[in-house]
């Protein structure tokens, strides 16, 4: 279980995250929703442990995150729209790279089954940077997955996917919360967070505004609607 107790975290002087109070329990899948600006990715890197916060108190499992920092990061899988792949290197070499990262067993094995998994095998020698936006992504789910990470950190992962792409990332989170993992995403796309949350956080100016387990998308346009319209 991941706790934030009371977190602030400060950018460029400024409070962008203020008085963030959350429990995540593995199998919770949270969507967090809000305006442009609101903290979304800065909350999610608070969760990556990509950023320390300045107040309050971070556990996993009990214990402050960042006495425990190797051993949570190597749960963490972090998807978005910046696929971090080396464009130069073919998937296979992409995949290698990362595999001895993350230290993943039965590597060539691990990688052959991701490459058919993303639907990407026939392609496995061509370098990355002749492929379109979504090969990219589904690459890039492959990344984030193949060290089995039980966290997994998402924002926009939606974006430059076509629909395969979209039902191909819907069966790997659906496969996910049945393992357990604690999953947290980013999007701006209402109509897939029922299909996928327990639970929508609703982020405005760096505070948690209100909470909903209702995921569908027109309740959360109701409130979204609500919260943003407010003088
Ligand atoms: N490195 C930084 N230094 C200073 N301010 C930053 C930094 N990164 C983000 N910010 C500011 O923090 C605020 C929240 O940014 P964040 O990216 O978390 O918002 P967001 O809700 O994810 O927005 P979007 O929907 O546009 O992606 C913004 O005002 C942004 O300008």
């Amino acid at each position: 279980m991941i706790v934030l107790q009371n977190v602030q975290k400060n950018l460029g002087m400024r409070p962008i995250l203020r008085h963030i109070n959350m429990e995540v329990k593995p199998g919770d899948c949270f969507s967090i929703v809000g305006p442009n600006g609101a903290g979304k990715t800065t909350l999610l890197k608070v969760f990556a442990c990509i950023h320390k916060v300045d107040e309050g108190n971070v556990y996993w499992n009990g214990r402050d995150v960042y006495k425990q920092l190797a051993q949570y990061k190597s749960q963490v899988g972090w998807i978005s729209h910046h696929h971090f792949l080396y464009e130069n290197f073919t998937p296979i070499e992409n995949l290698r790279f990362y595999s001895e990262l993350y230290g993943v067993k039965n590597r060539e094995e691990t990688i052959k089954r991701w490459l058919k998994i993303v639907d990407l095998y026939v392609f496995k020698d061509i370098p990355v940077r002749t492929f379109s936006k979504g090969m990219k992504q589904r690459l890039s789910l492959a990344r984030a997955l193949l060290h089995e990470p039980s966290i997994l950190l998402l924002d926009e992962p939606f974006t430059g996917l076509d629909q395969d792409g979209v039902q191909l990332l819907f069966h790997l989170l659906k496969q996910e919360r049945e393992k357990q993992s604690t999953i947290m995403m980013v999007t701006h796309d209402f109509s897939h967070i029922e299909k996928i949350s327990n639970k929508v956080v609703f982020l405005y100016k760096g505070t948690i505004a209100t909470e909903s387990v209702q995921t569908k998308a027109e309740h959360i346009r109701e409130i979204y609607k609500t919260l943003v319209d407010e003088p």
